[in-house]
């Protein structure tokens, strides 16, 4: 063997050892601390827990892992001998994080990378405390309730051009027909922050820029429920460093951000540039350009801030929207009564008025978010040691109490939003919809989270979705415009929860066809 190759080889060795010590190390650390948590059995060699929580629907196996060890702090074994990974529905320990350690627990080597080629690097994706304030503090009083109140016309605008766009669907087909109801929705969510963030019109979600952002979402979207998708998340959150590689996965993931970017931000830039644009003075378009004008952000920035919004902004409320529809299908009694109140309530209640006087459209609004967080759960990393304090304490190997439990650094965490937003243990009923629990009784304060209506649906703390606010008048404006028109009727197929990025439904039986959520629908 010559001396270069000798060379080579050696360091090679001593590369793979180092990486193998540090590997093992990492686990043999986080092993030691969390050797007090519950496990449950069944374990896969190779998957360790990771592929059932893939298989079943969206968080029902932490659900029955944290019935049968009579404990909401659990870990489970990683895929791939990846270290143990911690699952935490304790309401003080995910207030610890969200709240009070946000900055202590950035997110994973499997979300950061996806919300920057999904979304772009902008909000949801920066870390640190300061550079987090800065954006946010850009962004933050375009989605404030004054921003709001002048911007719920444009938001009825777009909920009336999707009934009318729906109406016409159905006349061609007799006055009644089945839809997969997230496609219409999701134009016009696109259509409300459109107008709402950048002063656009997407004809509706209809036009071809929002036909191509759509596409592209629901070809990622598809993929990450197919097989291949939670095979490649195990993958990833064992070998970050596949996150560079050029598999189809990923570059789906980019064709998201690259559509909006080459398509409305370009159009949306060009527009302002020759002033041929509608601009709110305060609103997301306005800001960011000043900001821009004014040398405190990056052009790449700015179209960030673009690609995320247009998505966040969108896809999440539709995803939501979807389900309350579905529910309101699968439950006749509630759509009646919904449809009773949106009635009797004459012309289009004000941003104030949808707070106050419409108890029932709140109602069911609530109960469709605990039952169906959009994004289901939350996918942290521990960047120092921690002690996480726990309202309910997990007894040890010893048969010792222990009302906190020691944190590496590098510990993954699992904040399991659907979960902890539907335990039976916490809600009682807690999988059942039933919208009347919002006008009665709720579960005492310090069983739940302290996020927005003692649940995480749109997280908690510092980084608490900034468009919960749009989020919530998108919804109400939606559903109450389209119980008002259409009635909708089950059709009889069961319904999986998936993930990928965020909720998507999908019909047993027809996997392949992506993420759907079929719905009857006839005029009222
Ligand atoms: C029902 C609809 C929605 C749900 C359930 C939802 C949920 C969430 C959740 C759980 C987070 C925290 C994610 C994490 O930290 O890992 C989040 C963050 C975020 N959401 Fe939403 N969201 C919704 C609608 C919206 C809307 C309408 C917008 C924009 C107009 C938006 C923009 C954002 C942004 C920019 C962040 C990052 C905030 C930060 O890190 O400071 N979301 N959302």
């Amino acid at each position: 063997m010559n001396v270069e190759l000798w060379t080579t080889a050696s360091c090679t060795t001593i590369l793979a050892v180092a990486v193998f010590i540090c590997l093992f190390e990492g686990r043999r650390r986080s092993q030691e601390l969390l050797r007090d948590v519950p496990m449950p059995g069944g374990a896969s060699l190779l998957w360790g827990h990771e592929r059932m929580v893939s298989q079943m629907s969206v968080g029902e196996a932490y659900a029955q892992w944290m019935d049968q060890l009579h404990s909401q702090t659990i870990k489970i074994r990683g895929a791939l001998f990846k270290p143990d990974i911690l699952v935490v529905a304790d309401p003080l320990a995910a207030t610890h994080i969200m709240q009070r350690h946000v900055y202590d627990y950035p997110h994973s080597d499997v979300v950061r990378p996806r919300i920057a080629r999904l979304l772009g690097r902008s909000l949801g994706w920066v870390e640190g405390e300061t550079e987090h304030k800065r954006m946010r503090n850009l962004v933050a009083p375009s989605l404030a309730p004054d921003a709001l109140r002048s911007g719920t016309a444009d938001t009825y605008g777009a909920a009336e051009k999707l009934a009318d766009n729906l109406e016409m669907h159905l006349l061609e087909h007799g006055g009644s027909t089945v839809v997969s109801i997230v496609d219409w929705v999701n134009q016009a969510t696109l259509e409300a922050i459109g107008r709402l963030g950048f002063g656009h019109d997407f004809g509706g979600g209809r036009n071809g820029d929002a036909q191509k952002i759509l596409g592209v979402w629901r070809t990622m979207a598809a993929m990450g429920v197919s097989r291949v998708g939670p095979m490649a998340v195990m993958m990833l959150r064992r070998f970050p460093i596949f996150n560079s590689l050029p598999l189809k996965a990923l570059r789906v993931q980019g064709d998201v951000r690259k559509t909006i970017h080459e398509g409305v931000a370009k159009e949306l830039l060009r527009r302002n540039a020759s002033t041929d644009l509608r601009i709110r003075d305060n609103d997301l378009l306005a800001r960011l350009i000043s900001a821009h004008e004014a040398g405190s952000i990056e052009a790449d920035e700015l179209m960030d801030h673009i690609s995320m919004f247009i998505m966040a902004g969108s896809e999440t409320t539709a995803q939501s929207l979807a389900y309350a529809i579905w529910e309101l299908a699968l439950n006749p009694h509630v759509q009646t009564r919904l449809r009773e109140e949106a009635t009797a309530y004459h012309g289009s209640p004000s941003y104030d008025d949808l707070q106050t006087q419409l108890p029932y459209l709140d109602a069911v609004t609530r109960e469709v978010l605990r039952l169906h967080p959009a994004l289901p759960y939350m996918e942290r990393v521990s960047s120092k040691e921690d002690v996480l304090p726990l309202r309910h304490p997990i007894t040890g190997k010893q048969g010792q109490e222990l009302s906190s439990i020691p944190i590496a650094a590098g510990q993954t965490v699992i904040i399991p939003i659907t979960t902890i937003n539907t335990m039976c243990s916490v809600w009682g009923d807690g999988k059942k919809f039933r919208p009347d629990r919002w006008m009665g009784d709720l579960p005492p304060k310090d069983l739940c989270s302290t996020g927005w209506s003692r649940m995480l649906t749109f997280s908690d703390g510092p980084r608490i979705c900034i468009g919960y606010k749009f989020a919530i008048l998108q919804f109400k404006v939606i559903l109450l415009t389209l119980v008002r028109r259409f009635e909708f009727k089950d059709t009889g197929v069961r319904v999986i929860d998936k993930v990928a990025s965020s909720l998507q439904p999908v019909v047993q039986g027809q996997e392949e066809l992506g993420p759907r959520l079929p719905v009857h629908v006839s005029l009222c």
